[in-house]
């Protein structure tokens, strides 16, 4: 049965592949827009997971797809020369470079190397600066989702106490930003923080990307509060099977919570939609420069 709490990910997700369709539909076709490029350095298993969902959301969204695995050992140099490439090549639409990358690759640095009409993820250090001023129509796509399923809960965000646990760079923190510029009042949790349950237990709104299984559990949530999870754990349980948990022990809080994302099946999905999103909103800016027509 299906259980009302739950919110469904991949409605969402539908939603948003259909709208970036219809924006390539409208363009002329697949044929008419330039590729998505995929650059993972080196091989690691939850990335392959990510670029799969990738590649079908790309063929649900009528986007040409080029799933790119650089070996291991690439150098830095040569990791920069690629993207200059790509960034010239009028045939890409967008690029997006996936995490974690090996320790001797500086991966600041190669996100500031994708030119920023190019940047589907929103992760080169001048796109994100964005969002410090409200811009987030190219958001890194993990925080993007994490603000769409809230606002499927009906929630007005305007004034919503929303607590935040984890701030990198990737996700909490750009959530955080985009929350209040939502009018949201948001606070922040990180390892530091004396007592993350003393600020959960407050919150209308309760957003985890930590990466730790069971983190949350029901006594950190206030009654008919709604949690996203973002975590994605694999874990081996009591029978040797392994499986895929968020950070926030899902049956027991949604016993407690107004809405939960599972996992999977929660934010997942709608991250992969949310880059086509991204995909067709750099397509627009790139015709606005003039680069495109
Ligand atoms: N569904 C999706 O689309 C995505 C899911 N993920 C998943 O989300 C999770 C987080 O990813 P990511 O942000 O990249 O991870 P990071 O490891 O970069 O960040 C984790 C954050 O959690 C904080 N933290 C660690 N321990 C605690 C604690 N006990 N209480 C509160 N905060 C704590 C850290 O704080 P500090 O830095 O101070 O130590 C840090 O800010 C992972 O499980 C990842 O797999 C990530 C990206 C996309
Ligand atoms: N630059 C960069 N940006 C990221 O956003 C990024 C990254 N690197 N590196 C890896 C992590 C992880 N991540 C996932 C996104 C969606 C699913 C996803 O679609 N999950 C399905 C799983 C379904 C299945 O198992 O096939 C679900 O939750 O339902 C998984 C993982 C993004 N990340």
């Amino acid at each position: 049965m299906r259980d009302h709490r739950l919110i469904d990910g991949k409605v969402v997700r539908a939603r948003i592949l259909d709208e970036a369709k219809a924006y390539v539909e409208a363009a002329g076709g697949s044929n008419r827009i330039g590729r998505l490029v995929s650059v993972s350095i080196g091989d690691n298993p939850e990335v392959a997971v990510y670029v799969r969902n990738q590649a079908r959301g790309a063929v649900a969204a009528g986007i040409r797809f080029d799933q790119q695995l650089w070996s291991a050992d690439v150098t830095q140099e040569e990791c920069k020369q690629r993207i200059a490439a790509m960034n010239d090549d009028p045939n890409v639409l967008g690029v997006i470079l996936q995490r974690p990358v090996p320790e001797h690759i500086h991966v600041r640095s190669l996100q500031s190397a994708i030119h920023p009409l190019k940047d589907v993820e929103g992760m080169n250090p001048s796109s994100i600066g964005n969002i410090v001023y409200s811009d987030v129509a190219l958001a890194p796509c993990t925080a993007a989702a994490s603000v769409e399923l809230i606002k499927e809960t009906g929630l007005e965000l305007k004034g919503l106490e929303i607590v935040m646990i984890g701030h990198s760079e990737i996700v909490g923190k750009p959530a955080a930003m985009m929350l209040m510029a939502e009018g949201a009042t948001v606070t922040v949790c990180h390892h530091m923080t004396r007592s993350v349950a003393m600020h959960s237990r407050r919150a209308d709104v309760v957003v985890v990307a930590v990466g730790k299984a069971h983190l949350i559990g029901p006594e950190m949530i206030k009654p008919g509060a709604a949690v996203i999870d973002i975590g994605i754990n694999q874990i081996t349980d009591a029978d040797g099977e392994t499986r895929i948990v968020g950070d926030v022990d899902t049956d027991a809080v949604k016993e407690v919570a107004g809405w939960i994302t599972p996992v999977p099946g929660g934010v997942g999905p709608v991250t992969v939609a949310i880059l086509m999103r991204n995909a067709t909103v750099a397509h627009q800016r790139q015709k606005a420069a003039g680069w495109i027509s």
